[in-house]
């Protein structure tokens, strides 16, 4: 049986790549607008209407707009906006934390956002098993290519070339707090600091832990342990064992679509610090990737099917 499905916002960053993944897969029937319509309501309406699936790629308020369009109790919906992330009745799309089954059956899934993928990865095992407290003001610092703003962005980025790193969310408060928030368990909101890098894609999120003050002091082994066996079977999320070669992470400016979360905890050998990094595409287990891995748990197919590992 084939599934039906709508990109609203195909023409745009997320909704490209989520097409190039689906492409060739005969378990999709696609349906498009052309040029002319993909933002008229009424064919937009339409499309939603008839499709067993739309994945919404639009900005929050549009995203909000498209579920209001939906008049039947058929339609799915995957949303990769931040706009039902924390809301009732959606199911957060991260199919390791939530539970396979649980995002298979939704109806609403709300795809997570880019950095909190890194983020929840790296701690929600380990606060829900109480190795790590959930009453820490946690940081968060990481790095995103400029394709994490979308098309605006990789303008800005394409026309002054020579911004090498701008960091932005100097107000506090940004948009991906609450859900960083709520799927760790964590009682204190991150201290996060977000920056872009002159990349097109990728993403790197990093927890500093002070391990020698914190509550448990728990050894950086026992951490790297816990999340192995909580991903044990994934062939999504992998935890490295070992430092990386050469002592050193990189970002390459020309990294390929990848659709992985690879995972790194690494620790001081006095045991007092540690160092929790996530490394990802934003387009990929931060965006587009995570909502082909939804949409294959709800047509019921493999979940990795079609995903670039
Ligand atoms: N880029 C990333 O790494 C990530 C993005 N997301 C989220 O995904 C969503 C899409 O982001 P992204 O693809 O980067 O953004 P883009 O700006 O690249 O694409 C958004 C698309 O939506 C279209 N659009 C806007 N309003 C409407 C409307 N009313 N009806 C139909 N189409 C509309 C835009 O049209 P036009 O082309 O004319 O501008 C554009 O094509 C956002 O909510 C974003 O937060 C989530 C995680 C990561
Ligand atoms: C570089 C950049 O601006 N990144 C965006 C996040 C990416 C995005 O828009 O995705 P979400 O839907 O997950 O928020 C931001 O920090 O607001």
């Amino acid at each position: 049986m084939t599934t039906s499905v709508f990109i609203d916002g195909a023409a745009g960053t997320t909704g490209l790549e989520i097409a190039e993944r689906l492409a060739g897969r005969s378990e999709f029937a696609m349906i498009a607008l052309d040029d002319a319509r993909r933002k008229d309501d009424a064919a937009r309406a339409e499309a939603i209407n008839d499709a067993d699936v739309v994945i919404l790629c639009l900005p929050d308020d549009a995203a909000r707009d498209a579920v209001a369009m939906i008049r039947n109790d058929r339609t799915k919906v995957i949303d990769a906006s931040t706009a039902h992330r924390v809301a009732d009745g959606w199911t957060y799309g991260f199919p390791e934390i939530v539970g396979r089954e649980t995002v298979a059956e939704s109806k609403r899934v709300s795809n997570p956002g880019c950095y909190p993928t890194g983020f929840i990865g790296l701690l929600a095992p380990l606060v829900h098993n109480g190795l790590l407290p959930a009453a820490w003001p946690y940081s968060c610092n990481a790095v995103t290519g400029y394709s994490g703003g979308g098309k605006a962005l990789i303008g800005r980025f394409e026309a002054e070339a020579d911004i090498a790193w701008r960091g932005y969310g100097l107000t506090f408060g940004h948009k991906h707090i609450p859900e960083m928030q709520r799927y760790t368990g964590t009682a204190i909101a991150p201290l996060f600091s977000p920056a872009v890098v002159n990349a097109h894609r990728g993403m790197v999120v990093e927890i500093p832990l002070p391990l020698g003050v914190m509550p448990g002091n728990v050894p950086a082994e026992l951490l790297r342990a816990a999340l192995t066996q909580f991903y044990d079977g994934s062939r999504v999320v992998t935890v490295a064992q070992d430092l990386p070669a050469d002592g050193e992470m990189l970002l390459r400016a020309a990294m390929e679509p990848w659709d992985g979360l690879a995972l790194h905890v690494m620790g001081s050998a006095d045991g007092e610090q540690a160092r929790l990094v996530a490394v990802l595409d934003n387009l990929g287990k931060g965006a587009s990737g995570a909502a082909v891995q939804s949409l294959n748990l709800m047509a019921g197919l493999d979940e990795t099917a079609g995903l670039r590992l």
